[in-house]
């Protein structure tokens, strides 16, 4: 796993803005070398924040979308166009915006889906689209990017610190009944799928995010400070604004 590097900017919208442009710059990288690129989208401030910058960015940098496959690291578990879905807030920000084939683009299911109410078998679910997305032996596909929001508890997608799914070190995917963070059920990828990824980005935006931020590149205790998990195979990146650096 590689050591965390850390890239500074003075505030949240050049942080956005920044992140945007290393995306682009890093799947079109992606497309030349393999043809397919695969990312794994976040929720919440900044997370949605760098997909609106992202919008103008792909223009900029002549991103080719029909060759770019987008997924979540975790959603809330609510119903179809929840306005609280990360999936909702995405396709506002970014995806109604491009030209992405729909089948490219991988939202985790809704709460009034083919499964119901069931979070588990959603989880299932999706489980079942990463593996047949998958290569060979592996039960994810090859994730170019994994971006990760970080919380001020240091939970990373849905994996809040001391709750179970944190700890799971076999499946892809799990179902969260009691996120502490609204609202309580939520599907999420698992630490192995979130590290299987070549490169994993933490967004982190604020003085909020200064001791996550601090946590998550010590390293300590996953269960603790899930955000001190987040690794990339190849490279690991945390983009902060001067507030969220303030600890480093
Ligand atoms: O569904 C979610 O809530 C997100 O995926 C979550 O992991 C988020 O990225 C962090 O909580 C940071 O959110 P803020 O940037 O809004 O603090």
């Amino acid at each position: 796993m590689s050591e965390p590097e850390v890239v500074r900017r003075p505030d949240g919208g050049a942080l956005a803005d920044a992140i945007a442009d290393a995306l682009v710059e890093r799947t079109n990288a992606a497309l030349a070398e393999r043809g397919v690129a695969h990312l794994v989208l976040t929720g919440g401030g900044m997370g949605i924040a760098a997909l609106r910058s992202l919008r103008l960015a792909a223009e900029r940098g002549s991103l080719d979308w029909s060759r770019v496959h987008l997924w979540w690291g975790d959603e809330r578990f609510l119903p179809t166009k929840d306005a609280e879905r990360n999936e909702t807030q995405a396709c506002e920000a970014l995806i109604d915006h491009i030209g992405i084939p729909s089948d490219h683009v991988h939202p985790m299911p809704a709460s009034d889906g083919m499964d119901g109410d069931h979070v588990e078998h959603a989880a299932t679910r999706y489980k079942r689209e990463l593996t047949r997305a998958a290569h060979g032996e592996a039960s994810v596909p090859d994730f170019d990017v994994c971006l990760l929001g970080v919380g001020p508890d240091a939970h990373v997608a849905s994996l809040f610190p001391g709750l179970p799914e944190v700890r799971e070190d076999e499946a892809s995917v799990a179902a969260v009944r009691n996120s502490p963070k609204p609202p309580p059920r939520r599907i999420t990828l698992t630490m192995p799928a979130l590290r299987s990824a070549r490169e994993v980005w933490v967004l982190a935006s604020g003085e909020g995010k200064a001791e996550p931020v601090r946590l998550g590149l010590a390293g300590g205790s996953t269960d603790e400070a899930p955000v001190a998990g987040a690794r990339g195979r190849e490279r690991t990146l945390f983009w902060v604004d001067e507030a969220a650096a303030a600890r480093i």
